[in-house]
């Protein structure tokens, strides 16, 4: 079973105008309410491709209620811890670029945190993944992520994780199954600046193999994105189309490389359906459908660099 676990999940509210002046009224052309969060994001997309996943997390609020309800009408597993404050709800702007208003997220109290704590743990089973995915809400102590990995390793299960900075260096040395930095954030975990070449940056996301990760992706949007070995990288790519929202590329993309990852595929199989989910996605309103994903696995080219 993969666990998704997002402590900070989110309404994400897709609005859509022509031009955007900051100081002045802008009228919207277009409006949507998704369910958001990278680990819920992951979970919709390992059901896309008949994973088995539960997600888990946080959820409260007339907005948690309205989470709850579009993960249900897509029967998608969930077991949400339940907490009193309201759910954030994050804006996503579409205009001539894409500008993305993350919130800081409600307050979780110390019994929530256990609630939650022991509901995962009591789940667990060896052979498990537990995918971590996405920012705190500001009450969580940094380390909550790492705090964890001591129970999940205890069940003889795995983790994939999904952060930034230190608190994803942290994890390293824990030996995480997957972990997908994209090229920015790779720059920023070692003080870089943007990497000049692919090869600069293959040598950087080697370092994360050295430091303990088992598997290393690094995304570059629209450029696709490397699988990096200790002996040997691939870049991959898809065929272009139009991209409609690229929000959740990044989870896609992991879901489909641990997915694939965990059914058995060899590292290079997963990462080809990995690039295949992150693009469909970015080419699709909503995530990606799995009609849509494998539409786009048939375009799917990766070269060893
Ligand atoms: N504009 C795009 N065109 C095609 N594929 C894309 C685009 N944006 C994202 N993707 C695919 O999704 C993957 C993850 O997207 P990326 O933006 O790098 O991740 P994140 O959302 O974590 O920053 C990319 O490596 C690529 O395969
Ligand atoms: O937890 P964070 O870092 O604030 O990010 C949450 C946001 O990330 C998303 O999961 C999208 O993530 P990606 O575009 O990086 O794949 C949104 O659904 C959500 O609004």
């Amino acid at each position: 079973m993969i666990y998704s676990i997002t402590l900070n999940p989110s309404i994400d509210y897709v609005v859509t105008s022509d031009q955007l002046f900051l100081g002045r009224v802008n009228r919207l052309t277009e409006t949507t309410k998704l369910p958001g969060g990278k680990g819920i994001n992951v979970s919709r997309i390992l059901q896309a491709l008949a994973v088995p996943t539960v997600a888990l997390g946080f959820l409260g609020g007339f907005t948690g209620d309205f989470i709850k309800n579009a993960l249900k009408a897509d029967d998608l597993p969930c077991d949400f811890t339940p907490i009193a404050a309201d759910t954030r709800i994050n804006v996503k702007l579409r205009a001539e670029s894409e500008t993305e208003l993350n919130a800081p997220g409600p307050r979780i109290t110390d019994d929530e945190q256990h609630t939650f704590i022991t509901a995962l743990t009591e789940r667990l089973q060896p052979g498990d993944v537990v995918v971590m995915a996405g920012s705190l809400p500001p009450d969580l102590p940094a380390s909550f992520y790492r705090d964890l990995i001591p129970a999940i390793h205890t069940a003889h299960a795995e983790f994939v994780i999904d952060t930034t900075g230190q608190a994803l260096l942290d994890t390293l040395a824990d030996h995480p199954l997957v972990v997908k930095p994209n090229h920015h954030e790779l720059a920023a975990l070692f003080n870089d600046a943007p990497y000049p070449s692919i090869e600069a940056t293959v040598q950087a996301g080697r370092k994360l193999l050295t430091l303990g990760a088992q598997h290393v992706l690094v995304s570059m949007a629209g450029k696709g994105a490397l699988l990096i070995e200790a002996d040997r990288a691939y870049h991959g790519n898809t065929k272009p189309q139009q991209v409609i929202n690229s929000v959740g590329a990044g989870d896609s993309m992991l879901a489909g490389f641990t997915g694939r990852l965990t059914a058995g595929a060899t590292p290079l199989e997963a990462f080809k359906t990995a690039l295949a989910c992150g693009s469909a996605t970015a080419y699709s309103q909503d995530l990606a459908t799995r009609e849509k994903i494998d539409d786009v696995l048939a375009t799917v080219t990766v070269k060893e660099v």
